[in-house]
């Protein structure tokens, strides 16, 4: 299977570093371009990968196509490889936040372009993922299956309507960042009571991994596993109040509430 990416930031290298681990497919099946020279080709040589002169080779010679670039830039970069998309007619997967399937298809001006909107998040580098999916209605099942089986080597995929994927984005693609942030404020708690930064994000971050396994392994819900660890008269519930005193829960839901405002805008 080859396949491309036109541009290759911090999501396009995400999801070619868990590929590649995964092998799913080798450097050697993948075509890559981004703005600058002097990212995209020093980056291809590292891991083999075929630099691209420009984003229609990178089309051209693609079965399945990436579009990882800023949202703002997917209209003209869709008029520049009209040509080469409509020549080739690969399949394009789009991980551009908030923009529509019927957006894309507008862009192209053809209905008969296969897409297949994403929402990956970080942790496909390291095969941990979460990808929603969902495909225009030219896409094949049997492209749509073949897509799902390479983002499935990535992580856990969900088949989402369109509608929810800026609930998607909030809880699965900008979420590694508040899990990261919340793992900061711990390990700088924990520096504050003597540990190095190492040991303490080490610590915070194990601690989350295990609670994060334990929530999907057990039948029980999230309150009533925090109902397990809180002792009666013990450290957790007197730690666990004063957190919610300080408005724990309500930081955390308006920050998702205004994620999903700013992906629908
Ligand atoms: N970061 C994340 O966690 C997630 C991001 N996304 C989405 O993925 C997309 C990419 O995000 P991210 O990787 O973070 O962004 P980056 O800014 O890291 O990467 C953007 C890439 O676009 C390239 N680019 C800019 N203009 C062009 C052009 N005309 N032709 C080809 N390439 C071009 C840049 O090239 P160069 O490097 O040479 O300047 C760069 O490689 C966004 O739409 C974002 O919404 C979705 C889920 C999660
Ligand atoms: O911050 C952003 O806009 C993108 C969407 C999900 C993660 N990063």
């Amino acid at each position: 299977m080859k396949v491309g990416f036109i541009g290759v930031g911090n999501m396009a290298q995400a999801l070619i570093k868990g590929l590649l681990h995964a092998q799913a497919v080798s450097g050697s099946e993948i075509f890559i371009h981004s703005a600058h020279r002097a990212n995209y080709e020093p980056y291809a040589a590292k891991y083999d990968l075929h630099a691209c002169a420009d984003n229609s080779e990178v089309v051209t010679n693609s079965d399945y196509v990436f579009l990882a670039v800023k949202p703002l830039a997917a209209g003209p970069i869709l008029a520049e490889i009209k040509p080469a998309l409509l020549q080739k007619k690969p399949v394009v997967l789009s991980m551009l936040t908030g923009v529509k399937l019927s957006e894309l298809e507008n862009f192209v001006g053809e209905s008969d372009i296969e897409f297949l909107r994403i929402m990956p998040n970080v942790n496909v580098a390291i095969n941990q993922g979460a990808t929603a999916l969902v495909g225009n209605a030219a896409l094949t099942k049997e492209h749509l299956s073949a897509a799902q089986k390479l983002l499935a080597a990535l992580g856990q995929t969900t088949a989402l309507s369109e509608k929810d994927f800026s609930t998607f984005v909030a809880l699965a693609g900008s979420s590694p960042a508040y899990v990261y942030f919340y793992i900061d404020a711990m390990a700088k708690t924990g520096v504050k009571y003597g540990l190095t930064k190492k040991q303490a994000v080490q610590i915070a971050a194990q601690a989350v991994l295990g609670s994060a396994a334990n929530v999907l392994a057990s039948d029980k819900s999230p309150q009533d596993l925090i109902d397990d660890v809180c002792s009666p008269g013990g450290t957790t519930i007197s730690g666990l109040l004063a957190m919610e005193e300080a408005g724990f829960m309500t930081a955390v839901i308006k920050g998702i509430d205004v994620t999903i405002a700013k992906d629908q805008q």
